[in-house]
């Protein structure tokens, strides 16, 4: 996710930072890479340090990371992580550096983005501005009132794209169950999930009535749609999968 958004940043010019990672390619200049936290300069003043790690390394993060959080806000993508806990992990490694939180998601990667934001009441409003504009450079943003939210959006859009990847997965499997080819099978899926979105995306009508359009009185949408649509189907599996994410969320901000 860190380098979703690291090429988001790139390309929009937001300049100059450093990312420390073992694994990036060079960026280009005024952009750097470092390895470990001793090649970041050591006059380089950042505005915002953004933590992308998993949930379980933050301490360690932030620690590493701790000469350059003077002045600094800390910008938080993990899933979870408290604000409470990152800057109490900040302040053990001597700074009190105000914490935003954003859970971004996969689509960040190409710019198509969602990301809900949420950040602490002392935060200002030139800091809330930049960070809202370092989320837009990958795609839409909306803001939440109460962190305890984030936890839901994490289980809705930041887990969401793996649902609908699973959509694809199964039909492209069914389809080879039931005899197509399997490049028949991928393409039908694939494409299918692709520009169902791509619809959902260009047009301003709601789900529910785009996918009323596709159900012909009697057909065979309907059919599916009779079996999917009991409420102990889709409409129970899903908010029972949305609430075990939600809860993960919770838990891994103990
Ligand atoms: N994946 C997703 O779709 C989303 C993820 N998130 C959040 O983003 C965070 C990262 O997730 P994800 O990108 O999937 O995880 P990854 O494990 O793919 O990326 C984490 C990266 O951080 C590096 N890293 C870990 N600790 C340090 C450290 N102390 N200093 C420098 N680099 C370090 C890791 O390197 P190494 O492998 O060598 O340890 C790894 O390259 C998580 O907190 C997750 O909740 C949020 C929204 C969506
Ligand atoms: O699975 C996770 O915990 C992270 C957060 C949202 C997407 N991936």
């Amino acid at each position: 996710m860190g380098g979703a958004l690291w090429s988001g940043w790139e390309r929009s010019d937001i300049a100059p930072s450093v990312i420390l990672d073992r694994h990036c390619a060079s960026p280009a200049p005024p952009h750097r890479v470092a390895r470990t936290p001793e090649e970041i300069p050591a006059g380089f003043r950042p505005e915002f340090v953004v933590l992308a790690v998993k949930p379980g390394g933050a301490e360690q993060a932030v620690a590493a990371v701790a000469p350059w959080l003077e002045g600094a806000t800390l910008l938080s993508v993990m899933a979870g992580r408290r604000c409470g806990g990152l800057r109490a992990a900040a302040r053990a490694a001597g700074h009190d550096a105000p914490v935003i939180r954003a859970m971004p998601n996969m689509p960040s990667s190409i710019g198509r983005g969602v990301t809900g934001v949420y950040a602490e009441p002392e935060i200002g409003l030139v800091r809330t501005m930049q960070a809202e504009a370092l989320m837009r450079a990958v795609g839409q943003v909306a803001w939440v009132e109460r962190e305890e939210q984030l936890d839901l959006v994490t289980a809705l859009s930041g887990s969401g794209p793996a649902y609908v990847y699973l959509l694809a997965e199964l039909l492209e499997q069914i389809g080879v169950t039931h005899g197509l080819p399997p490049d028949t099978a991928r393409l039908l899926a694939r494409g299918t999930v692709a520009g169902a979105g791509a619809v959902l995306d260009a047009s301003a009508t709601d789900a529910a009535t785009l996918r009323r359009n596709v159900t012909s009185p009697n057909g065979t949408t309907a059919a599916a749609l009779n079996v999917l649509m009991q409420p102990d189907a889709w409409p129970d599996s899903l908010a029972r999968a949305i609430a075990a994410a939600t809860a993960r969320a919770a838990e891994l901000a103990r």
